[in-house]
């Protein structure tokens, strides 16, 4: 793997580049948000259904809990490594705290092809997992939820292991995304794509590109159509834009004549041939081609460092939408910024999903549940007030900044107002002893 693309190296510049803004706190405890807490790492013998035994690596990351327990996902993908969680665990600590939500960071993940495992298997896996993790994980400690290839009937088998090891205790907040019937939340599986769009809306709506001043007959290109992309490619559509482009992980298409797609045939067609790729109306495109095309929202919702210095110069996209994480690496950055190209970026874009697993959380503790409108209305005056905090920073980025040569982006400003928050705490608070 090439520098730019290692996950420690986007999270180092990443942060070095908000440390540039940041006077108030003594280097030694600003060391102290960038490292994780804790990085767990299991091997986990799982038997599979031909009756052999295949060991698979798992992890575990807790990166920070100054506001709070440890949150963030699990993913099941052959790329998972312990550098690649440690860098989506920071991540979280940062967007929990851009949103103000009373949580640190965490993140998990198992090294397997999920596509590859039966139901089964991937059950045998998930209990194997969270034996394993023992009292690591907890209501008030560290609590997982859903991310790459894992959906609420994953975090039903979590639950439902842990609760077989801790009983006659209330466990549903050890974990979130569940399915309705086991303590979720409404909105939680439509949250991360619909905090996607808010976000991208009030950016709008804050005027930050005359040209594109509402979603209304914006262009949108999306790469994965999973629980994010496919969410904010309807949501997108609904609120007046045309989704002109979609992906997955085996190609991806492009509407012909440059029209809306039709998102009705296009998810019945996912639906059948486990791909967006030969619905009717369209073209055949590559991801390559995809990230490339001449929009006016491009939203990457898959995999990390999709957008690199090999590609960015061929990005025509007026502003990228960060569905997922880390997308975008700092080169990327470098080139999109020079370029006038904004980026939204994952630890605001995405944090709709951490934000409904909060509530899910809180419904969960109380033994209440809110209903949908409520989640909704709750979380657009979340994301839309992060949102204006963010754009307001990165308006006050001064001219001086600017020829010092500090990176002066919406990432560097949702950082600096992330990590301002945690700075105050950490004073407040006080270092032990
Ligand atoms: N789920 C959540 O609540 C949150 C998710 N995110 C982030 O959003 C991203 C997507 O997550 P989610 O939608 O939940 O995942 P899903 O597993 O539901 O969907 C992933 C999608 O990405 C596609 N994909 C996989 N590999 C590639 C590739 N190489 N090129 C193009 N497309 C590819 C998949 O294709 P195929 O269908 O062919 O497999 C699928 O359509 C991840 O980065 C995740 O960390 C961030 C915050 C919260
Ligand atoms: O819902 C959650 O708690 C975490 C979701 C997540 O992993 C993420 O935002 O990247």
């Amino acid at each position: 793997m090439s520098t730019e693309l290692a996950p420690e190296h986007m999270i180092d510049v990443q942060f070095g580049r908000a440390e540039q803004h940041m006077d108030r706190i003594a280097p030694g405890l600003l060391e102290l948000l960038l490292a994780p807490r804790r990085t767990i790492t299991v091997n986990l013998p799982v038997e599979l259904d031909d009756g052999t035994i295949e060991t698979f690596a798992g992890y575990r990351v807790l990166h920070n809990q100054l506001l709070g327990p440890g949150k963030g996902g699990i993913r099941f993908h052959p790329e998972v490594s312990l550098p690649e969680v440690s860098a989506l665990a920071a991540l979280m600590t940062w967007k929990c705290a851009l949103l103000r939500i009373p949580f640190g960071g965490a993140k998990g993940g198992i090294a397997c092809n999920p596509k590859q495992l039966s139901e089964r298997e991937r059950r045998r896996l998930t209990r194997r997992f969270v034996a394993e993790l023992g009292d690591n994980i907890g209501p008030y400690t560290d609590i997982p939820a859903p991310d790459l290839y894992t959906d609420s009937q994953t975090m039903a088998w979590v639950y439902d292991t842990y609760q077989a090891l801790h009983p006659g205790e209330n466990n549903l907040p050890v974990v979130t995304g569940k399915p309705l019937a086991i303590g979720g939340s409404e909105g939680r599986s439509e949250a991360t794509g619909r905090g996607c769009v808010y976000a991208a809306e009030r950016l709008l709506n804050l005027g930050v590109i005359p040209q594109l001043p509402s979603l209304q007959g914006a262009r949108v290109a999306i790469q994965g159509y999973g629980e994010v992309g496919r969410v904010a490619g309807r949501l997108l559509h609904e609120h007046g834009a045309k989704v002109v482009a979609v992906s997955d992980s085996r190609g991806g298409v492009l509407a012909i004549n440059g029209d809306r797609l039709d998102l009705d045939a296009l998810n019945h067609h996912k639906a059948d041939n486990g791909t967006v790729v030969g619905l009717a109306e369209t073209r055949t495109i590559t991801n390559a081609d995809l990230l490339a095309l001449d929009c006016d929202l491009l939203i990457p919702a898959a995999l990390g460092g999709q957008v690199h210095a090999g590609n960015a110069e061929a990005v025509k996209a007026k502003v990228l939408v960060e569905g997922a994480n880390r997308p975008v690496t700092p080169e990327a950055d470098d080139i999109l910024s020079a370029r006038g190209i904004l980026v939204l970026p994952d630890i605001l874009a995405n944090a709709g999903g951490v934000t409904v697993s909060y509530y899910e959380w809180v419904q969960n503790i109380e033994h209440h549940s809110w209903p949908l409108d409520e989640i909704n209305g709750r979380l657009r005056s979340r994301i839309n007030n992060a949102t204006d905090r963010v754009v307001a920073r990165w308006r006050a980025f001064t001219s001086s900044e600017k020829r010092n040569g500090a990176c002066t982006d919406l990432r560097t400003a949702a950082l600096v107002e992330a990590l301002e928050r945690l700075a105050a705490v950490l004073e407040q608070r006080g270092v032990w002893p």
